[in-house]
């Protein structure tokens, strides 16, 4: 059986991840590729790599294009994603990468967004304990923020397993720039981001309130650097002990959520995770000890941004929600070197 899909905002970095997914995918097929300021431009004027495409032209963003699939993907700016689903039929599935419908709490939404908070959809995190059945069950399906999903991955655990310290969290984390979108920015070109290492939105970040809802931290300190390079995520959580923790009980905690889940991978003990080992794919590496000075505990967690991040967690989601396999079309296999 195969079912067809309208991708909204296709000419984004997003978006046109999501092309590349559903170019090669058994049961997934591109009915409407969706733009803004390139609607009518061709597909492969704007992502060059989608030779699959051919011919094909981005269509106008309007409710008519999108409806006659069995599946809507949208990869809109925030604040864009609300409107435009509330004017679909309520019985045709979405799954929104947008912030939008992440937050359940209104003054959170209100204190990181502009515009009014236009209420919560089930989050679409297949790992965390209850959503895989959520999100199969959902006909409105919200994708997590990228640095939230790394974040999330590396914190939840420890919370689970009563390791840590809800109200002290810090987390360190870098992005490639790709996580900006591919509109031009004076802070993102290229002379001004190769060779440097910065950090951004300090003390202010909008994932930050994300995390705590699905993580159950109370007080957390994020601080994202901007890395020269087009892709990755890389998410450093460090959290009081809660009691007598070892790097054991770490790699337990960890263990214990991971085994079994087919695109989340505790690394050998020893082996840390890398940016690079996740590029194109869906896959989660982790990995966590116990400081030796501090005593406080460490998870890093590696992802793609365009593909857990971003568009490998947006099919995940709607495989699931078509009752495909969750996997399907999906990578855990890099590229190196
Ligand atoms: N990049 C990433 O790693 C991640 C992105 N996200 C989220 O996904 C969404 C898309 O991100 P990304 O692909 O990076 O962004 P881009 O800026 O690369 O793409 C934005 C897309 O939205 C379209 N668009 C712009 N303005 C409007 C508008 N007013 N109405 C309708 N469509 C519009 C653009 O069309 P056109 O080009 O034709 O103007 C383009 O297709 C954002 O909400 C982002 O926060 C979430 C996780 C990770
Ligand atoms: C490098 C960079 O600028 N990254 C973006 C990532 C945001 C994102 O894509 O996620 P959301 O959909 O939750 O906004 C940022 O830090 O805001």
């Amino acid at each position: 059986m195969t079912y067809q899909v309208a991708v909204a905002g296709a000419s984004g970095y997003a978006g046109g991840e999501v092309l590349r997914i559903l170019a090669d995918h058994p049961q997934l097929e591109v009915v409407a590729a969706s733009a803004h300021s390139q609607a009518g431009e061709s597909i492969t004027a704007v992502h060059p790599h989608l030779t699959a495409y051919g011919d094909r032209r981005f269509c106008e963003t309007t409710p008519e294009a999108l409806s006659g699939a069995d599946l809507v993907i949208m990869t809109l700016p925030h604040g864009q994603s609300a409107a435009l689903a509330a004017q679909l039929p309520a019985d045709l599935k979405v799954v929104d990468l947008g912030a939008d419908h992440r937050l359940e709490d209104a003054a959170a939404w209100e204190a990181y967004y502009p515009g009014p908070h236009a209420g919560a959809w089930t989050y679409g995190l297949p790992e965390l304990a209850g959503q895989r059945e959520a999100i199969a069950a959902s006909n409105r399906v919200a994708a997590t923020g990228c640095y939230a999903v790394a974040t999330i991955l590396a914190l939840r655990p420890l919370l689970d397993a009563g390791i840590a310290d809800p109200s002290d969290v810090v987390v360190v984390a870098a992005s490639g720039t790709s996580g900006a979108g591919n509109s031009p920015k004076k802070n993102l070109l290229a002379s001004e981001v190769i060779g440097s290492m910065s950090p951004y939105k300090v003390g202010a970040h909008q994932h930050v309130p994300e995390i705590k809802q699905a993580t159950g931290a109370t007080s957390l300190s994020m601080t994202p650097l901007l890395a020269p390079m087009p892709r990755g995520i890389i998410s450093t959580v460090t959290a009081r002990p809660a009691g007598d923790v070892t790097a054991a009980d770490v790699r337990a905690a960890l263990s214990k959520a991971y085994d079994g889940e087919h695109f989340v991978h505790l690394l050998a003990e020893g082996a840390w995770p890398a940016t690079a080992s996740t590029y194109g794919t869906n896959a989660v590496q982790v990995q966590g000890t116990v400081d030796r000075d501090s005593g406080r505990i460490i998870v890093t967690a590696a992802i793609d941004n365009l593909g857990k991040g971003a568009a490998g967690q947006v099919v995940q989601c709607a495989n699931l929600m078509l009752g495909l396999p969750e996997a399907a079309g999906l990578t855990v296999n890099g590229v190196a070197p």
